[in-house]
């Protein structure tokens, strides 16, 4: 077991309170864990301050307090260590409480708006194909190997981060894929991490209720590529506008990947309809089990990013072009007898919504109508919403408004923000039923012969959260259930 000096290596530290050579039986952010012996680290959050939970800790048995500020009144069995930022000192800790895995695996971190779990899902996929022991990190789910640990984050807290990394050591794992959220960056939860490779998808609009300002938000992702080791390297996708801005300032090796311009990894679509993609990937023709341009994206910076970790490309192209994308991203089902296509997407920024739907248009082959079921989620972005009402009508002939996760909000003042986006004359292909079930029963209501549905937002999510509580709730096993009474 280490002891708390050994804990404290690489920390910025200032004033120490009490003997730090006890050793540390856990880490905890969170009073309400600690237990007998821990190590209870205070961090100024959001909704609270872990200040204000320090006496609690104590009282529940922590041996030592890790805070910026010390309590006026300590206890002399407990050992106070003054740190000038515990969002820091809580990444480097845990990392050496867990003997920092971050470095004796190969870690990519995949950062951007939209893309981040494709991608780290993909690179998890093809490496394990190509014979490595490989970890996940992501939105949908983390896994070990064959072991799936549910997440409750896209990046998890540096504590339960660093003790799924070391899980991953342990099991033999030579690479860990992860997706970096702008969240993560801004609270440092990737504090301490050794990556031996970073990669930017794309910046729009999202998180502005968290980050307030898009400059503020790009700065926060550039953060990400700034922290990068010499040695590691930096894979931006060229054809984003901040694209080269993320690896501006960054030590690591800066590749780029490009369907559109010169670039280290320059893809081409060829062919683009529902059974994938045809790409041009330097001297080769590849069918691609994904679907739309934004996926060929995705493809180009899975590609890019196992070349640079010395994969051959023959080798890498031969694997990825028969590998499927993350659970709920383009999911599709068609209807038996009126061939009605039903596609659940996580589409749930503006810009995911604009590409899946041009996507959708692009697949119509006739007159097909395009019907979409769309909500916003609650306490997240506001000034999302009306953008994604705007692009949902614009590119649907139908569109439902319906509830996403309303959390602690109103679903109807959700669903009436949503409607402000919408222009006057395109208010009459809209409906609004806050209740999700009903708007996609309604939806399938509305299809006939070869109609395309699009139920947006939710993707691989399996609750409806409504004030606190998480409702079972599945878009595709909804969207099946009801295609088929339809056809009954
Ligand atoms: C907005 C946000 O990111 N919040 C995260 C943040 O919480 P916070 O700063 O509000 O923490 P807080 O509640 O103020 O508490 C401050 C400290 O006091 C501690 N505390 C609190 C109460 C108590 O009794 N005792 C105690 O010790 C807390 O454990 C914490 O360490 O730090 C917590 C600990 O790491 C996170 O669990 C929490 O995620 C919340 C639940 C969340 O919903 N986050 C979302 C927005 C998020 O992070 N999403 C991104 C993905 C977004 C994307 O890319 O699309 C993600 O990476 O998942
Ligand atoms: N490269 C891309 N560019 C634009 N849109 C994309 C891209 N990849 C995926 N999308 C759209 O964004 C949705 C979310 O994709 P994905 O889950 O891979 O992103 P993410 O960055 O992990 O999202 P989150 O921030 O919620 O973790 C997809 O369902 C699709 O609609
Ligand atoms: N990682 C994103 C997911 C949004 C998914 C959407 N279904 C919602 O609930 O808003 C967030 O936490 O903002
Ligand atoms: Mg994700």
């Amino acid at each position: 077991m280490k002891t708390l000096r050994e804990i404290l290596y690489n920390v910025n530290i200032g004033q120490v309170l009490g003997n730090n050579d006890i050793a540390v039986h856990a880490l905890h952010i969170d009073s309400r864990r600690v237990g007998a012996g821990d190590v209870f680290i205070a961090i100024r959050g959001l909704a609270a301050d872990g200040h204000d939970f320090i006496s609690k800790a104590i009282s529940q048995g922590a041996g030592a307090v890790v805070c910026e500020t010390i309590p006026d009144t300590t206890s002399p069995d407990v050992c106070y260590v003054q740190v000038p930022n515990s969002h820091q000192a809580a990444g480097v800790m845990a990392g050496n409480f867990y003997d920092n895995p971050s470095h004796k695996l190969q870690l990519v971190g995949v950062t951007g708006t939209n893309g981040k779990t494709t991608i780290a899902t993909l690179l998890f996929r093809l490496f394990t194909r190509l014979g490595h022991t490989c970890g996940l990190l992501s939105t949908v789910q983390n896994q070990i190997g064959e072991n799936i640990v549910p997440a409750t984050h896209t990046t998890p807290d540096p504590i339960n981060l660093n003790a799924l990394l070391a899980d991953m050591v342990a099991q033999g794992c030579d690479y860990a894929f992860m997706e970096v959220s702008s969240h993560a960056v801004h609270q440092q939860r990737i504090a301490g991490l050794k990556f031996a490779g970073g990669i930017f998808s794309n910046i729009t609009h999202d998180h502005l209720d968290y980050h307030k300002t898009f400059d503020e938000y790009i700065r926060v992702k550039k953060a990400f590529f700034d922290g990068l080791p010499a040695g590691a390297f930096a894979l931006t996708n060229l054809d984003d506008k901040r694209g080269n801005v993320m690896l501006q300032n960054t030590k690591a090796r800066k590749a780029t990947y490009s369907l559109r311009t010169m670039a280290d990894f320059k893809g081409k679509i060829l062919e683009n309809n529902l059974t994938g993609l045809i790409m041009q990937v330097g001297e080769k023709e590849v069918h691609f089990r994904l679907i739309g341009e934004f996926n060929a994206y995705n493809l180009m910076a899975v590609y890019g990013a196992a070349v640079l970790l010395g994969k051959e490309k023959d080798d890498i192209l031969a694997a990825l072009s028969n590998i499927q994308g993350a659970e709920g991203r383009f999911d599709y089902i068609v209807s038996k007898k009126l061939r009605v296509i039903g596609i659940v997407d996580y589409a749930h920024t503006p810009d995911a919504l604009l590409n899946v739907l041009a996507t959708i248009k692009n697949l119509r082959e006739g007159h097909e109508q395009i019907i979409t079921v769309v909500g916003c989620g609650g306490d997240r972005d506001k000034a999302k919403r009306p953008v994604m009402g705007q692009v949902a009508t614009e590119h649907s002939d139908r569109v439902i408004f319906t509830s996403d996760n309303p959390r602690s909000e109103d679903p109807q003042e959700i669903i009436r923000e949503m409607e402000e986006g919408v222009a006057v004359h395109q208010r009459k292909k809209t409906l609004s039923i806050a209740d999700r079930k009903e708007a996609i029963k309604t939806a399938v209501g509305f299809a006939q012969q070869e109609d395309i549905i699009l139920i947006a937002g939710k993707g691989h999510e399996k609750y409806q959260e409504i004030k606190g509580v998480k409702h079972p709730f599945d878009d595709k096993q909804v969207l099946s259930e009801v295609l088929e009474l339809l056809e009954k």
